[in-house]
C-alpha cells in the first residue's frame, strides 16, 4: 500500500489558488454538451471525476478540445440528446457524471449500459430511475435492484404532468432530472417527496441552468417547475469558480494553525453552498474575511477552536473537515443531520469513526451524527482513506496538532484535487529537525546538545537506543544475531531519559550502555533490519516543537529524509580516539588508546559495510570536518546553517 507521511507542522499561513469545483466542472460540462453552440469553459478541474465525463461526453458523439496544457476547454453542444444511440460508459466513483447522465440517456433514446467501480454499484440509484421511470423510461438493474450498473433502452418518452423524486437520500437525484427534463420540450413538474438534503447543491444546478437559458420555478423546496419549448444554449465563456469544499482543508489549516491562510477562488459571489463553512469556522472562533473572490482564516485569539453542537445539512461535503477540526476544540464537539455521509465514496459516518478513533479522539457514532471528543495529546496513526478524496484531505490537518500522520493509498485524493499535498505543504510549516549524523566520537552528541540548548529545541541521541537494545540483548541472554528476539526487545523498550541519564526499566543504565561490551554490541543490533524498522517511529516521535536535533548514523537519511538541516560531522580516526580516550579518563574509566582506535575503526567499518542505513555522507548534508576545531566552532557552524 503507497502511504505519505506528513510531518509534525508548527502552523500554517499562505495562499492557495483552488482547483475547480467539481460540482460545477461536471454539471457545465453536460449542459454545454446538451446546448446550442460552443461553450468556452475556463478552469475546469483537472481530477478523475472530470476526466470520466470528459470519456463519457466523447463516447456519446460530443466535441469537445482542450486548449494546450490548460485547463480551458471548448466544449461543441449537439443541442438536444446525444448523437451516439449505442454505448458503454465507465464512471468510475463520479456521482456528479454517474447520475445526470443516467437522466440524460434515459430521456436520449438510445441503449446505454453504465457502470464504475464496485463502491459506485454499493450507492443508491433507485429514487433516480423510479423519478425517470414515471415519464416512460426504460432503465433496468444488471446487478442489484437499486444499484448501478444500468442498462438504459430506448422508450416512448411521455413528459409533463408532476414526476415525483425522493430528496431525503441524495440531492443528486434531484439535480439529474432538472438539468435532464428541459430534452423533453414539455413543461414537467418535479416534487420533492422528503426533506430534501444538501439544498445549496441544487441552487448550483439551478444557477448554471439558468446560464444556459433555462429558468426553472422553484416553490420552496418542493417543487420546481421545468417550462416547455426551452432549449439549453451556450452563454459562451464559463468561468468555474474554485472548489469550496476543497477550501475547507485550508481555513481550518489557518484556523487551527494560527494562519492567515487565504484561499483564491472563493468568496462571497460563489454558487456553492460549501463556502458556509466559513461561518461554521467562525461559529467555532476562527477569525474569517471574505471579498468576492477570496476567503481567509486565522486563528481564534484564545488558540483553541470552540466546541460546536451543529446542524451541518446544507454543507455535508465539507463537514467532514468539522470532524477533524473537533480534535482541536476545547470540548465535546456534535456534528448532526449527516446521514447522507452513509452513501457517498464510503459510510463516512462509519470511516471517520474508525480514524478518529486511532488518533485518540472519543467518538460516538449514530445513525446520522459524530460524537466528537478531543484527546489531550494526538496520536500518530496510519489513517486508512477508503478510497475518499476527502478522508485523506481532512486527515492531513492532524499534523497541525504536532503530530505526525500517515495518510495510506494518498492518490485518492485524484478524484477531486490532485494536487493537495503539495498545495497543503506550500502553506504550512514543519516541525524543523536539525540531523547531524558521523561516525564514532566524532562529536555528534555534544554539537547536538549544545545546538539543541541554542534553540530551545529537543534532542535524540538515536545511538543510545541501540546501545539499549544491545544491553538488554545481553541481560536476557541474547545472541547478536537474533534478529526476531532483538527486534521484539527494540518494539516495547522501556527506555526513559530524562536530566542527561537513561534509564532502562526503571535503572540508571547510562555508564552502563557506554561500556565496551554494549559499544561494539550496538553496532551489531544496528546491523540487523528488523530491530531498525522496530526503532523507526519511536525515533520519529522525538520531532516537536518547537524543533528537534537528531545526532546517529541515519538521521538526514532514513528517519528525517525531510530535515531542513543535515550535517556530516567528522574528524579523522586519530582524533577521535583520542577524544574518546580523554572523555574516558576525565570519567575516571580505563582506557587504551590503542585499542580504542581499534574498536573504533571496527565499528566505522560495520558500521559503514551494512546494507541498511549504513554510516554515509549524502549529497544533501553539509561536511564538517572537526579535526582542526574546537566544540565551539563545531556549533558555530551548525547554527550558521540552522539560521542562514
Ligand atoms: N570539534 C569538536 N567537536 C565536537 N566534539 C569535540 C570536538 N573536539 C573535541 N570534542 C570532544 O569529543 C568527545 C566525543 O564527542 P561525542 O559527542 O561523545 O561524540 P559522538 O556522539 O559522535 O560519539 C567529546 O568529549 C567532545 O567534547
Ligand atoms: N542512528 C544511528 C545511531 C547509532 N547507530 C549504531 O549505534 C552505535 C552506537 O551509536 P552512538 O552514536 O552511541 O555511538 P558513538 O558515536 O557515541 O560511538 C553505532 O556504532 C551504530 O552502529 C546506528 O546504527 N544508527
Amino acid at each position: 500500500m503507497e502511504f505519505l507521511d506528513l510531518p509534525p507542522l508548527l502552523g500554517a499561513s499562505g495562499r492557495v489558488r483552488l482547483p475547480g469545483s467539481k460540482s460545477i466542472s461536471n454539471r457545465t460540462l453536460l449542459l454545454a454538451a446538451l446546448a446550442e453552440g460552443e461553450t468556452d469553459i475556463r478552469d475546469l478541474l483537472a481530477s478523475d471525476d472530470v476526466e470520466r465525463m470528459l470519456e463519457a461526453l466523447r463516447a456519446l458523439g460530443v466535441e469537445w478540445t482542450r486548449e494546450e496544457d490548460s485547463a480551458n476547454y471548448r466544449v461543441r453542444g449537439v443541442g438536444g440528446a446525444f448523437p451516439v444511440k449505442i454505448a458503454d460508459l465507465f464512471l468510475g466513483n463520479a456521482g456528479t457524471a454517474f447520475r445526470p447522465l443516467t437522466a440524460a440517456l434515459a430521456l436520449s433514446g438510445g441503449e446505454y449500459r453504465l457502470s464504475g467501480v464496485p463502491r459506485m454499484h454499493e450507492r443508491p440509484i433507485g429514487d433516480l430511475v423510479d423519478g425517470l421511470r414515471q415519464v416512460g423510461a426504460d432503465i433496468r438493474y444488471t446487478g442489484n435492484e437499486g444499484f448501478p450498473p444500468l442498462h438504459i433502452r430506448p422508450a416512448q418518452i411521455r413528459p409533463g404532468g408532476v414526476v415525483r423524486v425522493r430528496g431525503d437520500v441524495s440531492s443528486q437525484f434531484l439535480t439529474a432530472l432538472l438539468m435532464a427534463l428541459p430534452l423533453t420540450g414539455v413543461e414537467t413538474t418535479v416534487e420533492v417527496v422528503g426533506e430534501l438534503i444538501s439544498k445549496p447543491y441544487i441552487g448550483i444546478t439551478l444557477d448554471l441552468m439558468a446560464r444556459f437559458g433555462v429558468t426553472v420555478r422553484r416553490e420552496g423546496w418542493e417543487r420546481f417547475t421545468i417550462p416547455g419549448g426551452v432549449r439549453y444554449r451556450s452563454p459562451g465563456t464559463v468561468f468555474v469558480e474554485g472548489d469550496a469544499s476543497s477550501a475547507s482543508y485550508f481555513l481550518a489549516a489557518g484556523a487551527i494553525g494560527g494562519g492567515p491562510v487565504r484561499v483564491e477562488g472563493v468568496g462571497r459571489d460563489s454558487i456553492q453552498g460549501d463556502v458556509r463553512f466559513a461561518e461554521a469556522l467562525a461559529q467555532l472562533g476562527a477569525h474569517i474575511e471574505m471579498g468576492d473572490n477570496w476567503i481567509e482564516a486565522r486563528a481564534p485569539a484564545s488558540g483553541r477552536l470552540k466546541a460546536f453542537d451543529l446542524d451541518l445539512n446544507h454543507i455535508p461535503d465539507a463537514a467532514m473537515t468539522l470532524a477533524v477540526a473537533a480534535l482541536f476544540a476545547d470540548g465535546p464537539c456534535r456534528l448532526r443531520n449527516i446521514a447522507s455521509w452513509r452513501v457517498k465514496e464510503t459510510d463516512r459516518i462509519a470511516a471517520m469513526a474508525t480514524e478518529l478513533r486511532k488518533v485518540g479522539a472519543i467518538v460516538e457514532e449514530g445513525p446520522d451524527y459524530l460524537g466528537v471528543t478531543a484527546p489531550a495529546r494526538l496520536l500518530p496513526a496510519a489513517i486508512d482513506t477508503y478510497d475518499d478524496h476527502r478522508m485523506a484531505m481532512c486527515f492531513s490537518l492532524v499534523s497541525l496538532g504536532d503530530c505526525r500522520v500517515r495518510i495510506n493509498d494518498p492518490k485518492c485524493v485524484n478524484k477531486t484535487f490532485p494536487t493537495y499535498f503539495e498545495r497543503f505543504a506550500e502553506v504550512t510549516k514543519p516541525v524543523p529537525v536539525v540531523a547531524i549524523d558521523g561516525p564514532s566520537a566524532s562529536g555528534k552528541g555534544t554539537v547536538a546538545a549544545r545546538v539543541a540548548e541554542a534553540l530551545g529545541y529537543h534532542c535524540l541521541d538515536s545511538g543510545s537506543l541501540y546501545r539499549l537494545v544491545a544491553l538488554a540483548g545481553i541481560r536476557g541472554g541474547l545472541s547478536f544475531d537474533d534478529e526476531a528476539g532483538l527486534a521484539a526487545i527494540a518494539a516495547t523498550l522501556p527506555a526513559r531519559f530524562a536530566d542527561g541519564r537513561v534509564f532502562l526499566a526503571g535503572e540508571d543504565v547510562t555508564d552502563a550502555i557506554r561500556s565496551e561490551e554494549a559499544s561494539g554490541g550496538a553496532s551489531k543490533v544496528a546491523a540487523l533490519p528488523a530491530v531498525r524498522s522496530a526503532l523507526l517511529d519511536r525515533q520519529r516521535d522525538y520531532r516537536h516543537a518547537p524543533g528537534l536535533v537528531a545526532e546517529g548514523r541515519d538521521m538526514g537519511s532514513v528517519i528525517f529524509p525531510d530535515a531542513g538541516t543535515k550535517i556530516f560531522l567528522t574528524a579523522t580516526a586519530e582524533a577521535r580516539a583520542e577524544r574518546r580516550y580523554k572523555q574516558l579518563i576525565e570519567k575516571g574509566m580505563a582506557a587504551n588508546m590503542k585499542s580504542l582506535l581499534k574498536d573504533l575503526q571496527d565499528r566505522d567499518a560495520r558500521d559503514a559495510a551494512r546494507t541498511v542505513a549504513p554510516l554515509q555522507k549524502l549529497p544533501d548534508a553539509a561536511l564538517l570536518d572537526t579535526t582542526e576545531m574546537d566544540v565551539e566552532q563545531a556549533v558555530g557552524f551548525v547554527l550558521d546553517r540552522v539560521r542562514s
